[in-house]
């Protein structure tokens, strides 16, 4: 657990920093959208996708050569900058915290464009001394640039220590915001024998039972269906019962086969289905299937408000279409509810398609 006490935990962690946040805003980020500030002709695109996609995210850490790191630093302060992001939250990936790059990340983001950056996500955490550095760095910086709002900071959780120290990263900080899945590092570091970025793989899977033959016995070369299973489960549903216990945010992350928008949506809405509130975009083609995933559909959001309808004081229980709704599932209705509110705020197309549900009567 962290290292202050109860009553140190919400003090600013340098003289002149701004006062840690008490609790972390549900901003909607459906899609956590990657670029590198040292290629130009990425970099040119950003400011035409303000207002398209939740979160544009600058990314120094890996993806971009190492001989590029001082031009995405430079870049996306020079993007940060020279751009009004509106509605749209802007975010950084830092270099690894062991790298030669990292100090300078910090050093030069926070003065040059600290007032832009909502978060800051950190790679490779492995336990909560990786967020009190972080933490600690950040009020002295922000002290010293006089900025009055805290930046945040969010956790990619791609190493084994990392994800058996889940609980302590995420209560670590006031500042922490949520946590990413970072399935290739991961799968690296736990020596999992794959290649890939994310998703599936044939042959992690469960076979249909053989069946029996005239005499009994098991035809085990008989035709079988099997059902491929999903590799990432454990760790997602540790990783959103850890955030939902501490009040932040689970993210699936990155899906490497961008040509599969078909697998990549069904992974994506595995993560929604399980409580993740977004994913990550590698590529443009993948926006807009974060964002029809990571939305509630019209057809459930129909069905929660007939609930919370029938339910009236939300005590007791009815019957709607053959199936018992109660307390439990109205809570469930009611995430659904404030999520699909939350985005009609900011994405005119939903609240279109959700002030056209007929409203049930009370
Ligand atoms: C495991 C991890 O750490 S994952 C996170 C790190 N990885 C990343 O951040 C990867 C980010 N994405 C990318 O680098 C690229 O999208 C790649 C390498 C995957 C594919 O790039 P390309 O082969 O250029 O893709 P493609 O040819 O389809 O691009 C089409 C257009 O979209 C642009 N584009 C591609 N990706 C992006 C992006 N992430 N943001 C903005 N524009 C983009 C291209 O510049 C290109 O522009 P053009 O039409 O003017 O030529
Ligand atoms: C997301 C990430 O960094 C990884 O999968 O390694
Ligand atoms: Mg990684």
């Amino acid at each position: 657990m962290s290292h202050k006490s109860a009553k140190d935990f919400f003090r600013p962690l340098a003289v002149g920093a701004p006062a840690p946040p008490r609790e972390i805003p549900a901003r909607p980020s459906r899609a956590i959208h990657f670029f590198d500030p040292s290629n130009e002709k990425m970099a040119a695109k950003i400011p035409a996708m303000v207002g398209t996609v939740d979160v544009l995210l600058g990314n120094l850490e890996d993806a971009v050569k190492a001989d590029n790191k001082v031009a995405a630093r430079e870049g996306l302060v020079r993007i940060a900058q020279s751009t009004d992001f509106g509605p749209t939250q802007l975010w950084t990936r830092i270099n690894s915290l062991d790298s030669p790059w990292v100090l300078d990340d910090l050093t030069t983001l926070v003065p040059a464009i600290g007032d832009k950056l909502d978060v800051i996500m950190v790679p490779k955490v492995q336990g909560a001394e990786d967020i009190h550095y972080v933490d600690r760095l950040l009020a002295q910086l922000e002290a010293k640039a006089g900025l009055t709002k805290p930046i945040l900071i969010h956790a990619i959780l791609e190493t084994a220590r990392g994800v058996a120290n889940v609980e302590e990263i995420c209560g670590a900080s006031p500042r922490m915001q949520g946590l990413s899945l970072g399935p290739a590092d991961l799968a690296a570091d736990r020596k999992m024998k794959t290649t890939r970025v994310g998703g599936g793989h044939p042959g992690y899977l469960v076979r249909q039972d053989p069946p029996k033959g005239d005499d009994g016995t098991a035809q085990i070369d008989a035709q079988r269906t099997v059902f491929q299973q999903d590799l990432w489960h454990y760790t997602i549903a540790k990783m959103v019962d850890a955030c939902a216990t501490h009040g932040i945010y689970p993210y699936y992350g990155p899906f490497g086969d961008i040509a599969d928008v078909v697998a990549c949506e069904d992974q994506f809405r595995n993560a929604f289905l399980l409580g993740c509130v977004g994913t990550w975009s590698l590529h443009p083609k993948q926006i807009a299937i974060a964002n029809r995933v990571f939305a509630p559909s019209v057809e459930d959001i129909a069905h929660a408000r007939r609930v919370v309808a029938a339910m009236g004081d939300g005590t007791g229980a009815v019957m709607i279409d053959g199936k018992m709704e109660d307390d439990a599932s109205l809570k469930q209705c009611l995430v659904l509810v404030e999520l699909a509110e939350q985005l009609a705020e900011i994405d005119p197309e939903l609240k279109a398609a959700y002030d056209a549900i007929e409203t049930p009567e009370a």
